[in-house]
């Protein structure tokens, strides 16, 4: 009988009791136990829910409080000193790293004041993990054994798991060197780290483990020789200790084909590969394997929400058996299913027949099951047939066209991605228009959504409150809103996007060919969930989207406003997109869409208008080639469509976060003004890399993911070192990011000290000019 696997299973519960414990504890509402209970709740709900669905390999320690990257650095005790001085419990020290951490002092116990390690994008998801961050002092050591402990928690309730820990070249190589160790290379590190991951994986063989999983998804990167050879020296060493559990080595997301020497001949009892995403592997990767070696088969994609095809799973499948024999093969996940909602039969308001075409991560588990079952000769016709006819239904369902958006698309022209003149001439005209001081303050857009405004918008949606009382209520937030930017003598002003729930699935919400969930979260980092929207046709918008609260924002202020969209690849890589229209499709369909908005803005007075692509990196193709120079070919294309159909006048700002940018894929956008994350690079370089970029940039001052508050005086030794190699008239003074996720109170105290620091700096080079 062949085995099906599942390589993780979402953490967040089935109705986000994950993060509504967090977030209470973080408050001080809930206790530490009530925390504890509820991840144990939701650990053995999962292992039950896989058990019944008939999936043999079922993964353990997939679970987090945070980020499952973070809980290597706390298990290996990679805990930077200015974390571990406070002598916190070990997870207040993990929420720390994760978070940041600004205590007031009281009678027993000393004030906290200590900012977030970096978070990063994890490969080309949503996903976002906790940089692991090294320093010369950094010492290895079994810290807590938090993978033995649910291990063992699903071996009292009868279920034998497989757990999974990100292997050791992944983790040395996503990590980073601190900013007092700058020299340091993560991965001079890999024979001290050895011996703790080989300790871990005792403890798990000693508690009762036969095998393990080991997630190297760096196997799909681009790597050096040096990490490639590392393979072999980290596999070899854990291969040469006794009494280890056998080890899966999985990748995901892409091929492994250009790292194949990376793994050949590595002594693991298994290899997992994507094959979702690149069947074609199957022919090299089979090539490799020993005569004993496992291999697990990829075929239920964890990074979609559309059904298998069951033949043609089974068809990739069949040939891995053909190549290694039924015995060595197993069913899986492509990866983990952390990427896709929980179940789709909480969706009660979908339409029937689109529904028919999904399957979310409960459904996927059923789904590794029947193509184990089919190959291995069992009858599952009757499950074959259903999925056969959801296939082909949908593939001949007319809901997915739309003529005239095809049309429009095939009509886009060159000039369309063009604006009138090139930008020392459009700086000219804005010069004049706007009247900026030097270091111009402004933010990214959106506000603290509080408490409040979720209420009221859940009212409104489920209609115990009219459009019109809704539209009172968001019209008072942006008043707030404007008239706090007022008052600490902010220059750009926004509206707060307080109408947004979010700000894909806002517009997501608003645009033909997308449909939408009511449950579908899915984890973005800690505590934070998104619900993509799900693109299932063509994409257009029948009527402006976001023109009316910009438009009333703009009526009560003299000083300019300006409006915000989500740009076509950020629109399109935070949504599901369609498998079966090519990604370059759907984001020229948005843009077109975007340009309408744009020009609808422009009609109506905004003259500022920032287009975010915060994921413009993130769907760059992981490994350098023909694919990632079209990629920045059309994404390009498309945000320039998007932003060139307004004039000279007015001002077309983007704005970036979440990733290492390369300037080169910024200036291909042509933006006026862009903002891009900057508080947590640490590193002195990545600025350099900016100096020749033409345009203005605001560098991110402050982080907004913490609630900590930076005070004056930090602003300005920021803005100081930054002057020390960037000219002060391109520089903007803007947060990292949106404060969406922040609280009004350190939202306040730190915007106002972020502008006191902008404007100390006015008046010095005013004096000077
Ligand atoms: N899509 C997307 N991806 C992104 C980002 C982003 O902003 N959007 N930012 C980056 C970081 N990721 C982030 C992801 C999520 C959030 C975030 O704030 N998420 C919110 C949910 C936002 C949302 O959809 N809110 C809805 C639903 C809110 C809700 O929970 N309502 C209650 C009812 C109201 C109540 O009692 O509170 C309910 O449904 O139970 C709304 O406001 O309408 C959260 O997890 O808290 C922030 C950053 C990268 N990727
Ligand atoms: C993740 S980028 C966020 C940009 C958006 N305009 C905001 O301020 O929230
Ligand atoms: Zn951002």
């Amino acid at each position: 009988m062949v085995q099906s696997s599942v390589l993780g299973f979402p953490r967040i519960g089935a109705n986000r009791e994950l993060k509504k414990t967090t977030e209470a504890y973080w408050q001080g509402k809930v206790s530490v136990e009530e925390l504890f209970k509820v991840g144990k709740e939701i650990r053995e709900h999962n292992w039950k829910l896989q058990k019944q669905a008939g999936v043999d390999v079922i993964a353990s320690n997939d679970f987090s409080f945070y980020d499952q990257v973070l809980d290597l650095s706390l298990l290996f005790n990679a805990i930077p000193e200015r974390y571990a001085k406070y002598n916190l419990s070990p997870i207040d020290t993990f929420f720390a790293m994760g978070r940041g951490l600004q205590k007031k002092a009281t009678e027993t116990e000393a004030a906290v004041d200590v900012t977030a390690l970096e978070m990063v994008k994890w490969f080309d998801s949503n996903y976002h993990y906790v940089r692991p961050t090294f320093s010369h002092s950094t010492q290895f050591k079994l810290n807590g054994q938090k993978p033995v402990d649910e291990f063992l928690e699903a071996k009292a309730l009868g279920i034998q798991t497989r757990p999974v820990l990100v292997g050791p070249l992944s983790y040395l190589t996503l990590g980073k060197a601190d900013k007092d160790s700058l020299d340091l290379e993560p991965l001079s590190l890999l024979e001290k780290l050895l011996p703790v991951y080989a300790e871990i994986l005792k403890k798990l063989a000693d508690a009762g483990a036969t095998s393990v999983q080991l997630d190297e998804p760096v196997l799909v990167l681009d790597l050096d020789e040096k990490t490639q050879a590392a393979f072999k020296t980290a596999y070899d060493f854990l291969a040469s200790q006794s009494g280890l559990p056998a080890i899966t080595l999985a990748t995901y997301f892409g091929t492994v084909v250009p790292n194949l020497g990376a793994i050949k001949d590595l002594p693991v009892a298994g290899f997992h590969f994507d094959f979702a995403r690149n069947p074609e592997q199957l022919d090299e990767v089979a090539s490799i394997l020993n005569d004993n070696q496992t291999l697990s088969v990829g075929v239920v994609d964890g990074r979609n929400i559309w059904k298998n095809d069951f033949a043609k799973s089974s068809a990739i499948v069949q040939k891995a058996i053909e190549k290694v024999g039924k015995d060595r093969v197993v069913v899986a996940t492509s990866s983990s299913l952390l990427h896709t909602p929980v179940d789709l039969e909480s969706e009660k308001k979908l339409n029937p027949e689109i529904k028919d075409w999904f399957s979310f991560a409960t459904q996927k588990l059923a789904e590794v099951a029947v193509i184990a079952k089919n190959v291995s000769g069992e009858d599952v016709s009757a499950e074959l047939e259903a999925n056969a006819k959801s296939v082909s239904t949908r593939a001949s369902s007319n809901i997915t066209n739309n003529e005239a958006v095809q049309k429009r698309v095939q009509s886009i022209d060159e000039k369309m991605s063009r604006r009138l003149s090139p930008f020392p001439e459009r700086l000219a005209v804005q010069e004049k228009a706007f009247k900026l001081p030097l270091f111009p303050t402004t933010t990214i857009g959106s506000f603290p959504q509080t408490k409040d405004i979720r209420i009221n918008r859940n009212k409104f949606v489920k209609g115990t409150i009219t459009a019109e009382e809704y539209e009172k209520f968001i019209n008072a937030e942006i008043e707030t809103v404007i008239r706090f930017q007022e008052e600490i003598g902010i220059d750009i002003l926004v509206h707060g996007e307080p109408e947004r729930n979010d700000m894909v699935q806002y517009f997501g919400e608003q645009i033909d060919g997308y449909t939408f969930t009511t449950n579908g979260w899915v984890q973005s980092y800690g505590s934070r969930y998104v619900r993509p929207p799900i693109i299932v046709g063509d994409l257009s918008r029948p009527k402006p989207m976001s023109v009316k609260e910009s438009v009333y924002a703009q009526s009560i202020t003299t000083k300019p406003c300006k409006g915000m969209l989500t740009g076509p690849v950020t629109c399109l890589r935070w949504s599901f997109p369609r498998d079966d229209v090519d990604q370059k499709t759907q984001a020229l369909q948005l843009a077109l869409a975007l340009r309408d908005e744009v020009n609808d803005l422009d009609a109506a007075g905004i003259k500022i208008i920032q287009v975010d692509e915060p994921a413009l990196r993130e769907g760059l193709p992981l490994r350098a080639g023909q694919d990632r120079s079209d990629y920045l070919k059309w994404a390009a294309e498309s945000f320039r469509i998007a932003t060139s159909g307004v004039g000279n006048e007015t001002q077309i700002h983007s704005h970036f976060c979440y990733s290492d940018l390369d300037p080169n894929h910024i200036k291909a956008l042509d933006a006026d003004v862009v903002s891009i994350e900057y508080s947590k690079k640490d590193d002195p370089k990545y600025i350099s890399e900016f100096l020749d970029y033409p345009n203005h940039i605001g560098l991110g001052l402050f982080d907004i993911h913490s609630p900590r508050i930076p005070s004056t005086e930090e602003f300005k030794a920021k803005i100081e070192k930054i002057l020390e190699s960037y000219p002060a008239e391109k520089f903007w003074v803007n947060p990292d990011c949106g404060l969406k996720t922040r609280g009004w109170a350190e939202t306040k105290e730190s915007l106002t000290h972020m502008v006191e620091a902008a404007k100390f700096f006015r008046e010095k080079y005013g004096a000077k000019k």
